[in-house]
């Protein structure tokens, strides 16, 4: 089975934008536990304009499915996941200025470092896993840091699956029949929605969990407007 994890950064970037507290990101985490999720997944940004560091606090008594918490490991970070202690940590390289995520690790080239921070994490019994994309020798280099699992960087997939190309997904079926051989878990991620989610699926073995924020949050937008609309139009008759 898969694990569906709503990213719910965009909920905390919908309050934020008017400075009060609506939606409440403590809520809506309830909620989509609630509608059946089984994990919740945030990524606080070190200019917390979403999720903020406090959030991350907010959060923990309220997640009783699996709490997954994305981010690259400076300082602050790690010692706020090893205060907070989620189900799992995913461990992202972007940049502070970055829009959105828009690479995997080098796991070659951070080594060291990889070992080092995942060690720290997995003493305290906290699952890791690295955000990597689709390559073969980055998999393998994932194995050696010590994670136990992948986080298969989809943006490349989703545009060009969205494009027309069945063939993009082949990357990613070699990476994960590899990371199966290697014991290493399969997470995925970014840009997944309705549209390329089955297949995705059917393409991947042993795929353990998605995380999936921005299409999912915008298809609750698009399927939920109508109702929203008639419960307005019913009130001003
Ligand atoms: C790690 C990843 O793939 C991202 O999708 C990320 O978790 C989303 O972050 P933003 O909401 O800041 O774009
Ligand atoms: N790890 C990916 C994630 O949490 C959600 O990414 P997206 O669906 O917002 O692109």
């Amino acid at each position: 089975m898969t694990k569906l994890s709503v990213n719910i950064n965009k909920i905390a970037t919908l309050r934020n934008s008017r400075g009060g507290d609506v939606p409440n990101v403590v809520q809506f985490a309830r909620d989509v536990q609630k509608f059946g999720a089984q994990g919740v997944t945030i990524h606080p940004r070190p200019d917390e304009r979403h999720i903020r560091y406090q959030d991350v606090y907010d959060l923990k008594p309220e997640v009783y499915t699996e709490y997954n918490i994305e981010g690259n490991p400076i300082r602050q970070f790690v010692d706020m996941v090893l205060d907070v202690k989620p189900t799992q940590v995913t461990l992202v390289p972007d940049a502070e200025d970055a829009i959105t995520s828009n690479a995997g690790w080098d796991t070659i080239k951070h080594k060291d470092f990889l070992v080092d921070v995942i060690k720290e994490f997995k003493q305290n019994g906290i699952r890791t896993s690295i955000f990597v994309d689709p390559e073969l020798k980055q998999i393998e280099g994932a194995k050696a840091t010590g994670a136990d699992r992948i986080e298969l960087y989809t943006e490349a997939f989703a545009h060009h699956y969205g494009l027309g190309n069945e063939m993009a997904i082949k990357p990613y079926t070699d990476c994960a029949v590899l990371a199966n051989v290697l014991g290493l878990g399969i997470n995925a991620g970014h840009d997944l929605s309705l549209d390329n989610i089955k297949f995705f699926k059917q393409h991947i073995p042993d795929l353990l969990e998605v995380s999936i924020g921005h299409a999912l949050i915008s298809e609750s937008l698009y399927l939920g407007i109508e109702n929203v609309i008639n419960m307005y139009l019913r009130q001003l008759k």
